[in-house]
């Protein structure tokens, strides 16, 4: 069995400080954890990828192109598929190793996992080489300190998971940058009910607010019904929540418990002395 967290989020939502932040802290336990980097158009990240996209195909070279003459953002979903037409490439970088755990640091246009196929098929491939995948979809905590950014990021994080239909988890991220208020402030929407974030839109004194207040209304009720979505605190300075992430991440994919399970079997073949 693989393991592989696949790291999805808006641009600038922290996903590649995630990844390395991960590797670091896995290193520390003795851990090996790789990173795929899957951005055509990343600068730079500290972290030393075991793959990179830009080795098959960089943003530019679909921007640059004459005929294609793509912008930023299609000439990414180009570079996405070309990467899906080059399967083979990707399988003998990724190499085939048993138990090894995977990030796969993506691109941070979030149109590419809520509604575009291309994601979709990527995990396809993963699954069929064997991966266990957790969706791992970052947010900006600065952005959801308030009921109506908290609710965009709610649904932005709910058409992630009904789009890619895998194992998910939702992660605050930057939660170091934090004031101290706007977290005691954020604590409400950690597990959040709809309810109390529609009550602080429904006090929130705008036009906007009264003359939307049935959408509003309903979005709550679609959030609750799904009562999926829930958020889990990152803080990049903090062992112990990088730690539970990790750990909860884990248990989402199940990893270990097969290595458990070798060890058992192990056990069993050892003849007893007094047989
Ligand atoms: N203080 C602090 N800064 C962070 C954290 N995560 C990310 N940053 C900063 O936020 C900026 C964006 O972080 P990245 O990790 O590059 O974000 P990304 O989601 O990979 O960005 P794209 O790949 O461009 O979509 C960088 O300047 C990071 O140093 C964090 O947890 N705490
Ligand atoms: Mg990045």
């Amino acid at each position: 069995m693989r393991y592989a967290q696949l790291v999805v989020g808006p641009a600038g939502s922290g996903k590649s400080t995630y990844c390395s932040t991960i590797v670091k802290h896995a290193a520390v336990c003795k851990r090996i954890v790789e990173v795929v980097n899957l951005d055509p158009a990343a600068e730079h990240f500290d972290y030393e990828p075991l793959v990179d996209i830009r080795e098959l195909i960089h943003l530019d070279d679909a921007m640059e192109d004459e005929e294609l003459q793509f912008g930023p953002n299609g000439g990414l979903v180009f570079c996405i598929e070309t990467l899906l037409e080059n399967c083979d490439w990707l399988e003998e970088q990724l190499g085939d190793v048993d138990d090894d755990y995977i990030l796969f640091d993506c691109p941070g246009q979030i149109e590419l996992y809520t509604h575009l196929p291309v994601i979709r098929k990527l995990v396809d491939t993963l699954q069929r080489w064997n991966f266990r995948i957790c969706v791992v979809f970052l947010i900006d905590s600065q952005f959801m300190v308030d009921g109506a950014k908290f609710l965009s990021g709610t649904m932005a994080a709910l058409s992630v998971m009904v789009n890619l239909e895998l194992p998910h988890i939702n992660i605050l991220t930057k939660m170091d940058l934090l004031s101290k208020s706007a977290r005691n402030q954020l604590d409400n929407y950690l597990d959040p009910d709809p309810h109390i974030l529609l009550a602080d839109m429904r006090n929130a004194d705008s036009k906007w607010h009264e003359k939307y207040a049935k959408l509003t209304e309903a979005i709550g009720e679609v959030i609750d019904n799904f009562s999926l979505v829930r958020f889990y605190p990152f803080n990049i300075k903090d062992e112990e929540s990088i730690e539970n992430i990790l750990l909860t991440i884990d248990n989402i994919i199940q990893y270990g418990e097969d290595a458990d399970v070798k060890v058992r079997d192990f056990e069993e073949e050892i003849p007893n002395d007094d047989d």
